[in-house]
């Protein structure tokens, strides 16, 4: 089974599909969670492009960016949830390729039909079609509140996205309501205590 959790920045994504992988433990499934942008990742490759994708001071732009999240994209898809879902496993993908058609080609300003059309050569129809698939919705308020949390527990601070002036996160918030929309994409407000939203994802996905 593929599970995919969506949402903008400090969304709640990582914290919901730990637990639900967790609570997916405990009932007797072998779930591999990750993510898509290779933050937290222990594969040397992956941890290295994620620096340079996000994390560098160089020169790069959102088209170069598409690539190099394409690269950690197909690589750990290779390496861990393919290989997974062909042994029956779960796999929780924190962000799939909307973050790159949202970030990038929405505010970024990258070609939408060039992300979809780079996308669609090198990952399998499998990937497009997860079997639950949902994005966290949040006020902006809570939203900054839990980025400076984060900056704090986790130690993510100047990030290249996470710092991109504020017109850039509200295209990117209107995009992502814009998307779901569009793609007929279930919305969750991830605006209660952690417990809270977890039991509501548990109940839209019905495990
Ligand atoms: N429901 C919640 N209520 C309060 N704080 C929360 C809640 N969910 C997560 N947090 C906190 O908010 C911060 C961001 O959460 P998390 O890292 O899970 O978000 P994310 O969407 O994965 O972020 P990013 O996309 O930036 O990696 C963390 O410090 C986390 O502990
Ligand atoms: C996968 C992906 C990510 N991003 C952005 C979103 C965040 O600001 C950073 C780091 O991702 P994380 O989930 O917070 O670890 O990268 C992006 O712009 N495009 C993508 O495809």
């Amino acid at each position: 089974m593929l599970i995919v959790i969506e949402g903008q920045d400090a969304t709640g994504k990582d914290t919901q599909a730990r637990l639900l992988a967790e609570y997916l433990r405990e009932r007797g499934k072998t779930v591999t969670a990750y993510s898509e942008s290779g933050t937290g990742s222990e594969d040397p490759f992956v941890s290295e492009i994620s620096k340079l994708t996000y994390k560098t001071k160089q020169d790069i732009n959102h088209r170069t960016r598409v690539l190099l999240f394409l690269i950690n994209r197909y690589e750990q898809w290779r390496k861990i949830a393919e290989p997974a879902l062909r042994r029956g496993e779960t796999v929780i993908l924190t962000r799939n390729w909307l973050s790159t058609l949202i970030y990038e080609g929405y505010a970024g300003g990258v070609s939408k039909s060039l992300i979809s059309r780079l996308h669609k050569e090198i990952m399998p129809d499998y990937y497009f079609k997860p079997d639950r698939m949902v994005v966290l919705t949040l006020s902006d308020e809570e939203r900054q509140r839990r980025l400076n949390t984060q900056a704090v527990e986790q130690g993510r601070v100047g990030e290249v996205l996470k710092t991109q002036p504020t017109e850039f996160q509200k295209k990117v918030n209107e995009a992502y309501l814009k998307v779901a929309k569009e793609m007929k994409l279930q919305c969750l407000d991830a605006g209660g205590t952690i417990d809270e939203v977890q039991e509501k994802l548990r109940k839209l996905f019905a495990l």
